[in-house]
């Protein structure tokens, strides 16, 4: 497929500067992107701010909620045609794409029409006595009307489910959207593209741009005086850039960022369940979601056992996917090379596998088991974003706690116990914005989502990013 953008209600991008996109599974070329120029990230902007004072700033709630309808159903009448594009660039499994991706993708145009209806406005009787004009009897009551027109900058990991998830929550609040996807998966969001030009949403009101990120589309639409706020997901590193650049124009930001998650699996957990629990975890799409976890910590009566069990398991793995690319190949690599440097034992994996088939040529790593670093190593601090973990052993509620909270990131954590009120006296402790107990990923779109310390700011999901899309404005009227 054309990867293209979309700017004003129509597709260009024939004519400009293109970069090689590459198939991760063999390492070969795929097709060509166009890499939007200023004028073009400049052009998509005035798209948006034009839909804006025009037929998409008119637009009521109930029209925004049955376009976010439309758009969902429009997925779902082309969800091969979607499953498709996600693996072609990203490589990862069908059944991934297929069971999460996609209907992760409808799933949040429908949660934000259907979450549109359930917002109501605060009001607040007012009664001050006294002696100046600011006395009196008012009734206080708050509407929210949308920050302007949003940036969406999203990773290549689940290309059409992060972008989606920042798209659908901005259009609900009635905000004009430009949108720059990852420049490692730029598939998905022209189909989505077709999809709105498909449904006819309103010219403007949802823009695609193409590119690299520093020094390109992704800098020239973050630092851009036009825009008003800036919803991103990827590395903690580019969140800090886009955030520089954002500052020049005091523009707010949401960011999605990085992650070095923890699980602690108590003695007393169902040992079969947390260890499948763990190989999800820890390995599905080849470790490269940011709530993966990478830091395994074991109580010691259980660590030998379910240490071997989880490399036993890490080399039966078969149907895994690539890294995105040799360049993220490379950086799980050297991590790998690491960790042994830093003194760790391999309990499984630690290479590239050989499969015999065009997939030598692409940009596999094994599933990875690590053990025997200290809580300093580097390969222990660091979101290395790939099929890896490490696993140490803990001897105290208090020593689980300590080891999971010593981490830069605080994303997500997983906790593994058959003690109920073990559960919840561990849970509110751990410093991460999600905390998972004997299950992982299980997501509801209406729940609080992000991350403290260097994984984030702010939170997405429900009502929490129509909040983040949206402004209050109070108004006073006295009576
Ligand atoms: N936590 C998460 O959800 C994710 C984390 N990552 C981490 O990021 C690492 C590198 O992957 P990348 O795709 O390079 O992530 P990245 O953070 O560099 O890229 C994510 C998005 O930001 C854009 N971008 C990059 N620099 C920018 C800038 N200065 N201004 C505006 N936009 C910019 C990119 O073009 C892409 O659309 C991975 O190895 C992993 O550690 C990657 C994907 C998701
Ligand atoms: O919303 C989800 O279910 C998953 C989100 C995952 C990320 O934000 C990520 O991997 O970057």
């Amino acid at each position: 497929m054309k990867a293209e953008h979309y700017v004003g209600g129509a597709f260009t991008g024939d004519g400009e500067r293109d970069f090689p996109l590459i198939d991760p599974v063999d390492g070969t070329e795929r097709g060509r992107v166009p890499e939007a120029s200023r004028a073009t990230v400049d052009a998509a902007v005035r798209a948006a701010r034009q839909a804006l004072d025009g037929a998409w700033g008119a637009a009521s709630p109930e029209d925004r909620a049955a376009a976010l309808r439309e758009i969902a159903a429009g997925i779902e009448a082309r969800f091969d045609e979607f499953v498709d594009a996600e693996v072609a660039d990203t490589g990862k499994p069908r059944d991934l794409a297929a069971a999460v991706d996609v209907p992760r993708a409808i799933g949040n145009f429908r949660a934000y029409a259907d979450l549109l209806y359930g917002r109501g406005e605060r009001a607040y009787t007012t009664r001050v006595p006294g002696w100046s004009g600011g006395a009196g009897e008012a009734l206080n009551y708050t509407v929210r009307r949308p920050l302007g027109v949003v940036a969406v900058i999203s990773p290549w990991n689940l290309p059409l489910l992060l972008l989606t998830w920042k798209v659908a929550p901005a259009l609900a609040a009635g905000n004009a959207v430009v949108a720059k996807p990852s420049e490692e998966t730029p598939s998905t969001a022209t189909l989505l593209a077709g999809v709105v030009h498909e449904v006819g949403l309103p010219a403007g009101a949802f823009n695609l741009v193409h590119g690299h990120g520093p020094g390109a589309a992704g800098e020239f639409l973050t630092g851009h005086p036009g825009v008003d706020a800036i919803a991103f997901t990827g590395e903690s590193a580019t969140g800090a850039a886009i955030m520089r650049n954002a500052a020049e124009h005091v523009t707010p930001v949401s960011f999605e960022l990085g992650g070095k998650n923890p699980a602690l699996i108590f003695a007393d957990a169902d040992v079969e369940a947390a260890l499948e629990g763990t190989v999800r975890s820890v390995f599905t799409h080849s470790g490269q979601i940011c709530l993966c976890t990478e830091r395994v910590y074991v109580e010691r009566p259980l660590f030998e056992e379910f240490a071997a069990a989880l490399a036993e398991r890490a080399r039966g793995l078969r149907d895994y996917g690539p890294m995105i690319s040799a360049a993220h190949r490379d950086k799980v690599l050297s991590y790998y090379r690491l960790a042994v440097e830093e003194g760790a034992t391999v309990l499984a994996g630690g290479g590239v596998p050989v499969f015999g088939d065009r997939r030598d040529n692409g940009f596999y790593v094994e599933p990875t088991v690590l053990t025997g670093l200290p809580p300093t190593a580097r390969a222990v601090r660091e979101e290395i974003f790939g099929p890896v973990c490490h696993v140490a052993p803990f001897d105290t509620e208090e020593e689980a706690l300590r080891l999971a909270n010593d981490s830069p990131y605080g994303l997500a954590a997983t906790v593994w116990t058959r003690d109920l009120a073990r559960a919840h006296r561990v849970a509110p402790r751990i410093a991460a914005g999600i905390v998972w107990v004997n299950c992982w990923n299980l997501r509801d779109l209406r729940t609080p989502f992000g991350g403290i310390k260097a994984s984030g700011i702010g939170r997405e999901g429900g009502e929490y990013s129509l909040d983040f899309f949206s402004e209050p404005v109070n108004v006073c009227v006295r009576f």
